[in-house]
C-alpha cells in the first residue's frame, strides 16, 4: 500500500522541533512520505533526518493540496491564512494542527488519544478530517486525571496552574534565563561575601527587577523572582482565555453529554518547559482513596502515581524532575478538609511533549494505521 504523503509545516519552531525529535525517536518518518514546507525559505534544503529534498512554499495551496495529510506547528496566523483556502479549493486531506484557531470549530476534534481515542475513532469513521492538539494545560491535566473523568467521578474541578515560560514561546524561555542572570549579576558581589546582609541583597534584587534596564521585552514584566497572574487574552467575564480553555476544551475532548464545570487561575511561573497544576476535585461520591488511586494509575501508560510523602513528592513531582520526559506524575492525593467528596491532587508535565507535540504525532500514526 502507498505511504501517506505528509506535508510538515512549522517543523523548525519550538513545538515543531520537539515534534521532529519525537518522530525521529519513534521511527515515524519510515512510515510516511514527507514533504517539508517553509514560510520563509521555499527552495532551500529540507532537513537531512527525513531524507533531504527541497522545501516547498507553505503558502502554495496547489502544492499543499497534493498532500494526504498536513501537520502544522506554524501557529494560528498560518492556520487562519491557509486552512479555509485549502478546503475551499476542495482539499479533503487530514489537517493536524498545534494551534488553537480551529479547536472549538464543529469540524475539529481535539486529539489526545490516550484519553479520547473513542471520540477520534468515531469521527474518523464519520469522515472527519480536522485534528487539533489541545491546550497544554488541559491535555496534561487529562493525562493525569483522565481515569476519574472516564469513571464519571468528577462533579466539578478547580485547577490552579503554575505554567512554564515555554508556553509563551522560545523568546520567552530565553528572556526568563536573561532575567535570572540579571538578578544574579545585580547581587554577585554581595553573594560572594558571606557576611553581607540578606535584606541588602533582597533590596538590591528588587531594585534590579523594577529597573527599566531589566530584560522584559517579551513578558512585559519580571518573571524571574516573581510571577505573572494572567495568561493569554482578557475575556469580558473576568477570566483569562487560558482559564476559559479549561472547561471548554476538557469537555470537548471528553465528548460527554454533561458539561463538567471547571475553573481556576492560570499563573506563569519561572519554570522552563513544565506546567504544574494544583487540582481540587469535587467527587460525585465518597469514593475510597484506594479506588481513586487505581482509576488514575490504570488510565494510561504515561500517568505515574506519586505517593503522598514529602521526600518522594519533592524529588519526583517537580519541573526539574519531569522536564524532557513523557511520564506525567500526579501526587499529593488526599481528601481535603471540606469533606470526603473533596479530593486534592498535584500534577506536573512537560508542556512541549504531551502538552503539544506528542498528541500530533500519535494522531498522524492513527491515520497511517487506519486510512
Ligand atoms: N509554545 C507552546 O507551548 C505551544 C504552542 N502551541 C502552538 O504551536 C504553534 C507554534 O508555536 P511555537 O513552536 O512556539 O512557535 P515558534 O515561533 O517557535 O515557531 C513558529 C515558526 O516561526 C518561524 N521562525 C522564524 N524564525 C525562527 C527561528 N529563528 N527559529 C525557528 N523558527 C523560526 C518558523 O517558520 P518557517 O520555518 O516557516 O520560517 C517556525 O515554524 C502556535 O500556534 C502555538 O500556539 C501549541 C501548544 C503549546
Ligand atoms: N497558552 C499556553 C501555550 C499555548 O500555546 O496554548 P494554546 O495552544 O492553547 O494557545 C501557555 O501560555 O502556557
Amino acid at each position: 500500500m502507498a505511504k501517506l504523503q505528509v506535508g510538515l509545516v512549522g517543523w523548525r519552531g519550538m513545538v515543531g522541533s520537539v515534534l521532529m525529535q519525537r518522530m525521529q525517536a519513534e521511527g515515524d518518518f519510515a512510515r510516511i512520505e514527507s514533504q517539508f514546507f517553509s514560510t520563509s525559505n521555499a527552495g532551500g534544503a529540507a532537513p537531512d533526518f527525513a531524507g533531504g529534498s527541497t522545501l516547498a512554499d507553505a503558502h502554495d495551496i496547489a502544492r499543499l493540496g497534493e498532500m494526504d495529510a498536513i501537520v502544522t506547528c506554524q501557529g494560528g496566523d498560518y492556520t487562519s491564512a491557509v486552512y479555509s483556502q485549502l478546503r475551499a479549493a476542495g482539499w479533503a486531506g487530514h489537517w493536524i494542527d498545534a494551534a488553537s484557531t480551529l479547536r472549538m470549530s464543529d469540524e475539529a476534534v481535539i486529539v489526545l488519544d490516550p484519553v479520547n481515542r473513542e471520540v477520534i475513532d468515531a469521527r474518523l469513521a464519520a469522515g472527519g478530517r480536522t485534528w487539533i492538539g489541545g491546550n497544554c494545560t488541559v491535555s496534561l491535566m487529562l493525562m493525569a486525571l483522565g481515569g476519574l473523568f472516564r469513571a464519571g467521578l468528577v462533579e466539578w474541578m478547580s485547577a490552579m496552574t503554575y505554567q512554564a515560560a515555554s508556553g509563551a514561546g522560545a523568546q520567552n524561555m530565553r528572556e526568563l534565563l536573561a532575567q535570572m542572570g540579571a538578578l544574579h549579576d545585580g547581587v554577585a558581589a554581595e553573594l560572594a561575601d558571606p557576611n553581607s546582609a540578606i535584606l541588602d541583597i533582597d533590596a538590591k534584587a528588587s531594585a534590579t527587577m523594577r529597573s527599566s534596564a531589566f530584560p522584559a521585552e517579551h513578558f512585559g514584566v519580571p518573571l524571574a523572582g516573581s510571577l505573572i497572574p494572567w495568561i493569554d487574552k482578557q475575556l469580558d467575564n473576568g477570566q483569562s482565555r487560558e482559564e476559559w480553555k479549561g472547561q471548554a476544551e476538557t469537555n470537548k475532548i471528553l465528548g460527554a453529554g454533561r458539561t463538567v464545570p471547571i475553573d481556576g487561575f492560570c499563573v506563569r511561573i519561572g519554570s522552563m518547559r513544565c506546567h504544574s497544576q494544583a487540582l481540587t476535585v469535587k467527587l460525585t461520591d465518597d469514593t475510597p482513596m484506594s479506588d481513586i488511586e487505581g482509576l488514575i494509575r490504570e488510565a494510561n501508560d504515561w500517568v505515574r502515581l506519586i505517593p503522598n510523602e514529602r521526600e518522594t513528592s519533592m524529588r519526583e513531582l517537580s519541573p526539574a524532575a519531569v522536564s524532557g520526559r513523557l511520564e506525567v506524575p500526579v501526587g499529593r492525593l488526599r481528601k481535603l478538609n471540606m469533606g470526603p467528596q473533596y479530593l486534592g491532587a498535584f500534577t506536573c508535565g512537560d508542556q512541549l511533549l504531551w502538552g503539544a507535540a506528542e498528541p500530533l504525532r500519535r494522531m498522524l500514526n492513527i491515520l497511517v494505521d487506519t486510512v
